[in-house]
């Protein structure tokens, strides 16, 4: 699919112009006008709200947003800029963007150019002065669901039309298109190697190799549909699954391999789609959330040691697993829900009791977001560490 396939958007090149007309329609029919903001154009996607205050370049350039408008919670937008440190992936990943009044400057003594000039010059189509507090209600009432935003056609009824035939994110195999196309490899950050770590690339965020490389992990990232030969093949230490956009349950290359890293009793860790991945290897099905959690303020607790840490998400879909305290007979052993969402009680992690396997449905590379979850990495060299055997 070219690039602009698979963003399912279409630019004219043009930045906007202030006061320049745009829509937005969701696919119930409701419409929010506004003014174009970063690329002129039109886009469609799934309409997600994130509720970070802070980190909106990470988030725009987190590759498991993609096919998604996100709409910021936070109501005034840009006031950071946007630099060449903060991207979490080689570029601009949502499909549209929506915010309430974006900042005119840019103020701080690490900006290197504005947010609405980088949208633009990334193709990014967006709309601002949209009331997205009442946007954010309907979609917390009715669920995330397709939407378009338009600086092309004014017309909300064409472009319901449009967005009625557009593709869902249920059943949407999303990782490949976002993977890396070519095998890198991420020294350790400084000192000796302790362990080598291959990863799955299903939309990886640039910290988490940067998280392990700080503790002397050398990452070898590998594309989305490597088999569970190919990581294995790198003789690593332990496997990793990442992050990643799309319907967990179309992901069959990922589960296959990552049912040969358990079958092998290599230590895995996984984040995310990582979770997601590792869920349904072991034989858990997953579902879709009404309206996900995204944000960097999401507390989640620890099962076992009761402790609570706020923490980065971003995530439309969950695992399904008894969160009751008991443990799941699988093919790998027993299984326990380790981690839950105490806004709503979905499940945020699991773990293996009887192979070295575990994960983690939010985000410890907290790029943005609080640090809490970081330990996390420190559990997976631990694992590491205690060879193939074993649980935390
Ligand atoms: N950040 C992620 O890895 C997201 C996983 C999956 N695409 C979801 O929405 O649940």
């Amino acid at each position: 699919m070219s690039e602009q396939g698979t963003r399912a958007q279409v630019g004219t090149g043009e930045q906007a112009r202030p006061g320049q007309p745009a829509v937005l329609v969701l696919e119930d029919g409701r419409a929010f006008a506004g003014e174009a903001f970063g690329a002129v154009g039109e886009t469609f996607g799934e309409a997600v709200f994130s509720t970070g205050m802070t980190g909106y370049q990470e988030t725009l350039s987190d590759p498991s947003y993609h096919r998604q408008v996100v709409v910021m919670t936070a109501p005034h937008v840009g006031n950071t800029g946007v630099n060449d440190l903060d991207y979490e992936s080689t570029r601009i990943q949502v499909a549209g963007y929506v915010v309430r009044d974006p900042s005119r400057i840019a103020s701080s003594w690490r900006a290197q150019r504005d947010l609405g000039g980088e949208l633009a010059r990334a193709g990014v189509v967006g709309i601002s002065g949209v009331d997205t507090r009442a946007l954010t209600r309907h979609l917390r009432e009715r669920g995330a669901m397709r939407c378009g935003v338009s600086s092309l056609d004014a017309d909300p009824a064409a472009l319901l039309a449009k967005v009625l035939a557009s593709p869902a994110m249920v059943g949407a195999d999303l990782a490949p298109e976002v993977s890396t196309r070519e095998p890198y490899v991420v020294a350790p950050a400084g000192g000796e190697r302790r362990f080598r770590v291959a990863a799955l690339d299903l939309g990886i965020k640039r910290n988490t190799p940067l998280s392990m490389a700080a503790r002397g992990c050398e990452v070898h990232v590998l594309p989305a549909t490597a088999t569970a030969d190919d990581l294995l093949a790198l003789g690593p230490d332990g496997v990793f699954l990442s992050n990643g956009p799309g319907d967990p349950a179309t992901a069959d290359y990922a589960v296959a391999a990552a049912t040969g890293v358990l079958a092998a009793g290599v230590p895995l860790f996984g984040i995310c789609f990582g979770n997601q991945v590792l869920g349904r290897a072991l034989g858990f099905g997953t579902y879709k959330l009404v309206y996900g959690h995204r944000g960097i303020n999401q507390p989640v607790q620890d099962l076992t040691t009761g402790q609570i840490a706020v923490t980065c998400h971003n995530h439309g879909f969950a695992v399904a697993a008894p969160a009751d305290g008991t443990h799941t007979d699988t093919p790998f052993g027993r299984v326990a829900v380790s981690h839950v969402a105490l806004n709503d009680g979905v499940v945020e992690g699991i773990a293996c009791l009887d192979v070295p396997a575990f994960s983690v449905q939010y985000h410890p590379e907290a790029a943005a977001g609080p640090h809490d979850a970081q330990s996390l990495f420190d559990r997976f060299c631990e694992l590491m560490a205690s060879g193939r055997k074993g649980t935390p």
